[in-house]
This record gives structure tokens, sequence and C-alpha cells, in this order.
């Protein structure tokens, strides 16, 4: 079943928030450092809650995590993250089954980490992968030139013509993201990764420089500064 009971498609979030934020060095994971009056991963999903579109979203949390025992967000929590991100998704994609959804849903997979994605962004992913056979993930071009780097010096200068940044949401049909995340196993860190392990080619849809993943510490003074910024 591909849509309910109007004909219509449905889609899921995924929020993987079971992560320890160790490059933040910040006291506790960094999902949950205060940012612009609320904790960081609430401000994710207010952006995926303001997406018309999406039927529900699950939120996966390590075991034993007490953070969302008072949830205001109407978000699902479920605490079975794994040891890496690709096992707390593959989790999270058997929770989302016992709560009603299917196989060939949509499934969007999106960084609690990633604070500043937007609702017209996930809606222009969207559009863009809901009609596409394999599905597809934001990213974004290189903006500066390319390096391999050996013992501290500069190999090589890549071309970076066909170089794209990786971002989230990924946007797969559930049946098929399960399948490449039990074939490619714990260590891919994202869900086109996988995907492209079946000989697929996910669609590469135009992110912004925005839509950051909160990785090191001086990001959430950035992410302040940005969500701050359009508070105004
Ligand atoms: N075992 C894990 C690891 C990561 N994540 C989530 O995946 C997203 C992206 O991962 P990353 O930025 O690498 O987060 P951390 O693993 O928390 O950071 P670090 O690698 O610096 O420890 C984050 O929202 C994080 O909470 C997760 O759900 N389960
Ligand atoms: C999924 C991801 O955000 C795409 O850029 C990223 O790969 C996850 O972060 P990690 O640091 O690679 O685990």
């Amino acid at each position: 079943m591909t849509s309910d009971s109007r004909g219509k498609p449905r889609y899921w979030a995924l929020v993987p928030c079971a992560g320890s934020g160790s490059r933040a060095g910040a006291a506790g994971p960094k999902q949950y450092e205060r940012i612009a009056g609320h904790p960081l991963v609430w401000h994710t999903l207010a952006a995926i809650a303001a997406v018309k579109r999406i039927t529900r979203t699950l939120v996966v949390v390590a075991p034993g995590d007490g953070f969302f025992e008072r949830n205001p967000t109407g978000a699902l929590v479920v605490p079975c993250g794994g040891a890496t991100r690709a096992a707390s998704v593959a989790n999270g994609l058997y929770e989302l089954c016992r709560v009603g959804a299917t196989e060939s849903d949509w499934v969007l997979v999106h960084d609690a980490a990633r604070c500043l994605v937007t609702p017209e962004l996930i809606d222009q992913l969207i559009d863009a992968c809901e009609g596409d056979p394999v599905g597809g993930l934001l990213a974004q071009r290189l903006p500066d030139t390319l390096k391999r780097e050996q013992d501290g010096r500069v190999a090589e200068t890549l071309p970076r013509e066909d170089k794209w940044l990786a971002q989230t949401p990924q946007m797969f049909r559930i049946g098929l993201l399960m399948q490449a995340l039990e074939a490619a196993g714990p260590g891919v860190t994202d869900e086109a990764h996988a995907v492209e392990s079946l000989g697929h080619a996910p669609r590469l849809v135009p992110g912004s420089s925005q839509n950051f993943k909160v990785t090191w510490h001086d990001d959430f003074a950035l992410a302040e500064a940005v969500l701050k910024g359009r508070q105004r």
C-alpha cells in the first residue's frame, strides 16, 4: 500500500537522536544543548512538524535517555538507538512499521543535529523525489577547492565538479531502505550510501548551506545566530 485511504502517498519522518556528540565537546549530547531558547532538537522537530504532508515523526533516542520524559513535540520517541547512526535508523524503521507504516511508504530520515532545516527545504525534497523510482537526498555542491592530504601536506587537488556534500533529510521507500541497511551493515554514514550499495543512484536535490549539521563546538554559535536571525 503506497497511500492512505484517500489515495495520497504517505510520508513518515525518522530522526536519529541517539548520538553522543563527541566532536562538539558539550557537557552532554549536542542535540539537547540549549540554543535560541530551546534544546537544539526542538528546532529540528518544529521544522518537520510544519510539513503538512508528514504523517508522523519518530525520534530514535539512546536506551535510558530521559530527555523526552516531558515531550511537548507530538513526536513518537523510542529508546531503540544503536551503536552507530545506521543501526539507530534501521531500528527506527522497524518501530515505524509497528505503528502502521508500510514498506512502500516513504520515510524522510533527518539528523537531530541538523536543526536549521526548514519546512520549505523538506517540501522541496519531497516534490523532487515523490515521483522518483529510487528516492534521494538534500545535498550541496562543494564551495571550495578540494585537496587530498598525505602526511599533513597536499598530495593532490581533486576535481570537484561532480562532488556534493550529503545533507539530510534523505528520502526513500521504507522497504528499500530496510533492505539496503541490512545489506550494507552498521558502518554506512548515510542512507544514500546504503541504497547505492544495492546498485541504485539516489537523486541529488540542492539543499542549503544553512542546513549544516552541528558537529563542532563553534557550530552551536553559528546555528544560534541563524535561528535568532530567523526569529526577528
Ligand atoms: N549511534 C548513533 C549515532 C548518531 N546518531 C544521530 O545521527 C545524527 C548525525 O550523527 P553525528 O553528527 O555523527 O552525531 P554524533 O554521533 O552524536 O556525533 P559525534 O560523531 O561527534 O560523536 C545525530 O543527530 C545523532 O544523534 C544516532 O542516532 N545514533
Ligand atoms: C547523514 C549525514 O548527515 C550526511 O552528511 C552524515 O553522514 C552523518 O554524520 P556522520 O558524522 O558522518 O556520522
